[in-house]
């Protein structure tokens, strides 16, 4: 698929040769089928091949440029949607080897959703088919320059006019002015606003508002509307592609029919009507993104993995004492224990991110069934499984970027912009220590109601476990016994419930709840943490138990999973001592368990991230060539940096010449 050119050579082929699985298949089992590889494949081949979305020398335009190339990046990716009759799937895909931010991003992920989730049939019915068409642009202006984690306290206002029909929206204060939306910037026509709805005199709090903010003749902001980009931002290239933006409103008048008005209603007279729904279905958009971050966060850490396995598999290094040739550096054992967890991270976020679009998916249509018993277990799941899958793949693509010594370094390795890019995940869409504070309060709430006797359900379903998890004892006795699965499970399981219930009893301790709540906040961090790779590694253990086909696939996922589990316990080894779920003893067996694991890992590391199936364009790095020739090609990408244009560099003759002379006569005297 790569380089495989006539004459090219293959300078991993002796990696692949040592492969123990069927790579074709675990390229089925990695994408989820036979038709998702085969549908990533074309649009893959799609992208590469065409010239308008190159992408190398992204890093290197200045930032107006940048926000041009993707202008015109994605018009011709629409374009070529449209005159291929592309599905959604292969939209999506496109959209996903195209590879950089931009407003479509926000239009269909936020904007689109926001509607189908909050709007009536007759909204719908009206906006959906303008934005499918991309007749209009929409954003999805939530945050503000004063409050971004706490949504109840913006301070936009919405006032509802029962004279003209309209809602007058309003920026009344500094702080009050969005901040932050992606496309709102310069390319967005419409934004969904989030504002306090006032009717009668009397706040109702957050609310979702259509409002046009660009004229559709000629773009320019309709009266009363304050519009424009918030700067630069971290890196080069990398998230600056995007035009998040900053908007005001001076009294600004829409239609009383623009509040989205699915889950409340205000009258023509102004009366304000809640529909008998929770109200947190207002939120319903942020859980939906929450869970494509989640498949998202695989994507990115199999990316900078790839590209360090493939690195490390060619580069060099000392050797031995003796003499001979030198060590390829994905042989140290060192190296080994800092990457391969990363590529068993990546497996596993790919399977749980899996399996929480089915959870998304069975919720989205309990709601419709008006059963609203899973949307705690949805919110904790998406907030949860985003928090700690982002913090780990942004940390992991560091140390990927680290793993391949100073060439990594190098915006041509690729991995500068993929962590630039990568890292606000840690922050939008929820930062992540406030929504691991969501998961740990739902826990807490979970075990004060145990006494009473409810059986918690769903991930939760272990608490209810609690007179045996409380006591039990690890049963392990040789570094072997941590190959089993109930082992594993119930350590985590011990685990998670244990520092939870020790943490409750600690709040109850408290003057009160609030003030335990407060001061046992980090406490709380980590019971969330805990909670959520419980359910990451019990989605990984159940995805090995499936039938998997192809010889050796399911061996060698056993084999992550298992790197992936005893990496965790080596990590937070402090968790499962001071909860007393396992001995000191056990912890030495299970990374004693956890070095032979990488043993056996080792010969089939390039092929494991050969089935991620990434063209070279997709990488967009020149170590993690599938080829792994890497030298000619740093080489030549050094010369394309405009530095190089010319020998001498500007500057020289009024900045490096007078120094020079000055010199040259100072050391005359
Ligand atoms: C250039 C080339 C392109 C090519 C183009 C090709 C063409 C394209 C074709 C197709 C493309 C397809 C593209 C798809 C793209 C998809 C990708 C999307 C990428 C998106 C990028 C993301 C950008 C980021 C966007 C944002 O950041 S938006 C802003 C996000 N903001 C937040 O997340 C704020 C976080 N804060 C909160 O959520 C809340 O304030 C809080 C912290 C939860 C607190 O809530 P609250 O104040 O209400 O109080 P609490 O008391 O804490 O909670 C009350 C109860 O409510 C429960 N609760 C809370 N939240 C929820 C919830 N979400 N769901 C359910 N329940 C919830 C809580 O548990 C409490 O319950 P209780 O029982 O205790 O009362
Ligand atoms: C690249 C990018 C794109 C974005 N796109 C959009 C968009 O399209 N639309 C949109 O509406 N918004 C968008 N945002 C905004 C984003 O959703 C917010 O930045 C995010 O929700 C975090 O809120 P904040 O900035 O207010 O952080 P703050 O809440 O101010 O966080 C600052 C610090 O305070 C801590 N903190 C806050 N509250 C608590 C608490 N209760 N307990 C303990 N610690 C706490 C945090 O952990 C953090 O360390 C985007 C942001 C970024 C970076």
């Amino acid at each position: 698929m790569e380089a495989g050119g006539a004459g090219e050579v293959d300078h991993l082929a002796g990696e692949r040769a040592t492969a123990q699985f069927d790579v074709d298949h675990m390229k089925v089992a990695w994408a989820g089928s036979r038709h998702a590889v085969d549908v990533a494949d074309r649009m893959a081949r799609l992208v590469a091949s065409d010239p308008v979305f190159r992408k190398d020398n992204r890093t290197m335009l200045p930032r107006k440029e940048l926000f041009k190339d993707t202008l015109r990046k994605a018009a011709h990716a629409w374009k070529r949607i449209v005159e291929l009759r592309l599905t959604e799937e292969e939209a999506n895909l496109l959209r996903l080897y195209v590879d950089q931010p931009g407003y479509v991003d926000l239009h269909w992920g936020m904007f689109v959703p926001a509607i189908k989730g909050q709007g009536t049939e007759e909204q719908q019915k009206k906006w959906l088919p303008l934005a499918y068409k991309f007749q209009i642009i929409g954003c999805y202006a939530q945050t503000e320059l004063g409050h971004g984690s706490n949504v109840q306290g913006l301070e936009t206002t919405a006032t509802f006019d029962p004279k003209t029909d309209e809602f007058v929206m309003h920026s009344p204060t500094l702080t009050s002015s969005k901040w932050w939306p992606g496309g709102l910037g310069k390319a967005s026509t419409h934004a969904v606003v989030y504002a306090r709805l006032i009717t009668e005199g009397k706040d109702y709090g957050i609310h979702g508002f259509i409002v046009q903010l660009r004229s559709l003749e000629d773009h320019s902001p309709l009266p009363g509307v304050t519009l424009g980009d918030i700067g630069g931002k971290f890196g080069s290239g990398a998230y600056n592609s995007m035009d998040n933006g900053v908007l005001r409103f001076d009294h600004v008048r829409i239609p009383r029919d623009q509040m989205l008005m699915r889950l409340s209603q205000v009258t023509k007279e102004g009366k304000y009507v809640h529909s008998n729904v929770p109200k947190q279905l207002l939120y319903g958009t942020m859980v939906f993104v929450r869970q494509t971050i989640v498949a998202d966060a695989s994507k990115a850490l199999s990316r900078a993995t790839c590209i360090a396995v493939r690195y490390s598999a060619m580069r060099k290094q000392f050797g031995p004492q003796t003499g001979g040739p030198e060590t390829q550096v994905l042989n140290y054992k060192t190296q080994q224990s800092r990457l391969f967890p990363l590529l068993a991270s990546a497996y596993a976020f790919r399977f749980v991110g899996e399996w929480l679009k089915w959870l998304y998916t069975d919720v989205t249509h309990k709601l419709e069934a008006k059963d609203f018993s899973t949307l705690q277990e949805a919110h904790a799941c998406t907030a949860g499984l985003k928090a700690v899958t982002t913090s780990a793949t942004a940390d992991g693509i560091e140390e990927c970027r680290k793993l391949c010594g100073g060439h990594g370094y190098l915006n041509s390795s690729g991995l500068p912009e993929l962590f630039a890019t990568y890292v606000p995940a840690c922050t939008y869409e929820g930062d992540n220590v406030v929504l691991l504070l969501q998961v740990a309060r739902i826990l807490m709430k979970t075990v004060s109601q145990l006494a009473s006797g409810k059986q918690p359900v769903g991930t939760m379903a272990y608490m209810g476990n609690v007179q045996y998890l409380m006591q039990c004892k690890c049963g392990v006795n040789t570094a072997e016994d941590w190959l089993s699965p109930a082992a594993i499970r119930e350590v985590f399981e011990a685990r998670a419930l244990r520092m939870a219930v020790n943490c409750a009893q600690n709040i109850n301790r408290a003057p009160s709840q609030e003030e335990g709540l407060y001061e046992l906040s980090p406490d709380l961090l980590e019971v969330a943490v805990a909670h959520i790779q419980l359910i990451i590694v019990t989605k990984f253990i159940e995805k090995v138990e499936q039938d998997i086909p192809g010889e050796g696939v399911k061996e060698q996922l056993r084999n992550l999973c298992n790197v992936y589990a005893l990496y965790l316990v080596h990590k937070h080894l402090g968790d499962f001592l001071s909860t007393g779920c396992m001995t000191a003893r056990q912890g030495a067996l299970a990374n004693q368990q956890l070095g032979k694991l990488y043993a056996q890992l080792r010969p089939n590391a390039v092929a494991l991230v050969d089935a991620f199936n990434y063209t070279d364009h997709y990488l967009g790095s020149v170590l993690g060539r599938y080829d792994g020739n890497v030298y000619p090609a740093l080489y030549d990408e050094a010369w394309k940096d405009p530095l190089n244009d010319s020998p001498v560099p500007d500057g020289y003759r009024e900045h490096l010449r007078p120094l020079l002379k000055q010199q040259l006569k100072l050391s005359r005297l």
